[in-house]
């Protein structure tokens, strides 16, 4: 495993400081040698990891270590036995997508409740073991969440930039609660993260953030797991909400080396969905050019996915578009909202980011892109308890089943009988 710069091609060791960036500005990205594995070998290990409950390598993370981190030491795994996630079939979402299978993988059934304890696991295992006691990164409030769950864990100290507004209440409660150091910032994560390339290193501060390499190679455990829950035979499409480029890079990533490797056959086509009011990677991929142009002011009720430059925009062209044959989309608050409650009605629940994925998938469908004879897994990012206010405006609009009275109901028959009318 080693280091190589995306745009130079500059090698470097995994296991010096620091390195996030090369200094042509490129990210660096993981190279693992899989010239002597054995994919049958693989499947067996991976299956006997199935049945370990509460061990290191028994999570949905590190049970495939073999490809995400071989060379970090058993004993110096932090985790909560991430991953090992559902995966659902519910036939009125697959109704409302107008496909022939549609399978929701709930990432937010993590121990923080989004997913990115997949790849958090892995960067902060990584950084205590190169010696940092610091940790930090910039969030729109679930990368916050989950790195500051994972500090308390190892007893490391989180250092958290939150931008003041356009932040979930609930998510800023919850990296708190876990005794995060927090700052209230200006600006938003695109400004965090220029600050934390910039002054990381000299504050001895490990970046958690998805420029760091190890958390795109823990998040391929996204599609390791799903892949390995459907017996190594993916569906045609693969549909992801679009904000740092994190999942896209990952998942795109993890689909080369599971092919590279003969764990499958043939790859899904992987679609990027953003929100329309914070596209640029959609608007990028959609006129043709391979430079991305930032969103000032990015700006969507789904408020995880307020990212005007995502940093990951190369790792994910190469990866989930180039490589993966992938398209993208947008879509409106309005569709976003709609087909969140789709899914929080049949009992999955979602916060906003990861209805983006329905609601792009109905589009594509619409279009002409997807096919309706065609087989498609959602990403299911984030949990719905993490975004409230999103639910209190959801209510606000009509969508509430609660019978309204003008003072604390007293219990009666009739009541329940008007309610059941
Ligand atoms: C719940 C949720 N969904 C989607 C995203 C976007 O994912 P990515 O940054 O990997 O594109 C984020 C954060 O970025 C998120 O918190
Ligand atoms: N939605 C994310 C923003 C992207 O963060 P990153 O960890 O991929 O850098 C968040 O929750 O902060």
């Amino acid at each position: 495993m080693k280091f190589v710069c995306l745009q130079c091609g500059r090698e470097a060791p995994f296991s010096e400081r620091g390195l996030y960036r090369c200094g042509c500005g490129g990210l660096f990205d993981v190279l693992h040698d899989y010239s002597r594995t054995d994919a049958e070998q693989l499947k067996r290990l991976f299956d006997a990891r199935l049945s370990e409950r509460n061990t290191p390598l028994s999570g949905g993370v590190w049970r495939y270590k073999e490809l995400i981190h071989p060379e970090l030491p058993v004993d110096r795994i932090i985790t909560k036995y991430e991953g090992n996630t559902g995966l659902y079939e519910n036939e009125s979402l697959r109704k409302a997508a107008g496909v022939r299978r549609l399978w929701m993988k709930a990432q937010s059934e993590n121990p923080s409740g989004s997913f990115k304890d997949n790849g958090m696991t892995v960067a902060v295992s990584h950084g205590l073991w190169l010696g940092y006691e610091r940790l930090a990164c910039t969030s729109t409030g679930n990368t916050s969440s989950s790195m500051a769950m994972y500090a308390a864990l190892a007893n490391a100290e989180a250092v958290i930039f939150l931008p003041a507004e356009g932040v979930s209440q609930n998510k800023a409660l919850q990296t708190e609660a876990y005794g995060a150091r927090m700052v209230r910032t200006e600006g938003g994560y695109d400004d965090g993260i220029v600050f934390l390339d910039r002054y990381a290193e000299s504050l001895g501060l490990y970046v958690c953030n998805s420029i760091n390499p190890l958390r795109i190679e823990g998040q391929k455990s996204i599609v390791f797991e799903l892949a390995h829950q459907m017996r190594w035979k993916l569906p045609d499409w693969i549909v992801l909400p679009g904000g740092a480029l994190s999942n896209a890079s990952a998942l795109g990533k993890g689909l080369a080396e599971l092919r590279e490797i003969g764990l499958i056959d043939s790859a899904p086509r992987i679609a990027v969905i953003q929100a329309e009011g914070a596209s640029p990677f959609h608007r990028m991929v959609r006129s043709g050019q391979r430079s991305l142009s930032p969103t000032p002011k990015p700006d969507t009720v789904a408020s995880a996915l307020r990212i005007g430059n995502p940093p990951n925009w190369p790792k994910a062209l190469r990866y989930a578009i180039d490589n993966a044959n992938g398209v993208t989309a947008s879509v409106t608050d309005e569709e976003i909202l709609e087909a969140k409650a789709l899914i929080d009605r049949c009992g999955i629940g979602c916060e906003p980011a990861s209805a983006a994925t329905l609601a792009g998938l109905r589009r594509l469908v619409a279009g002409g892109t997807i096919g309706s004879d065609e087989t498609v897994a959602c990403v299911l990012t984030g949990n719905l308890l993490k975004d409230t206010e999103a639910i209190e405006r959801a209510l606000r609009l009509g969508a509430t089943n609660t019978v309204e009275t003008p003072a604390p109901a007293k219990l009666s028959p009739e009541i329940i009988r008007g309610m059941l009318l």
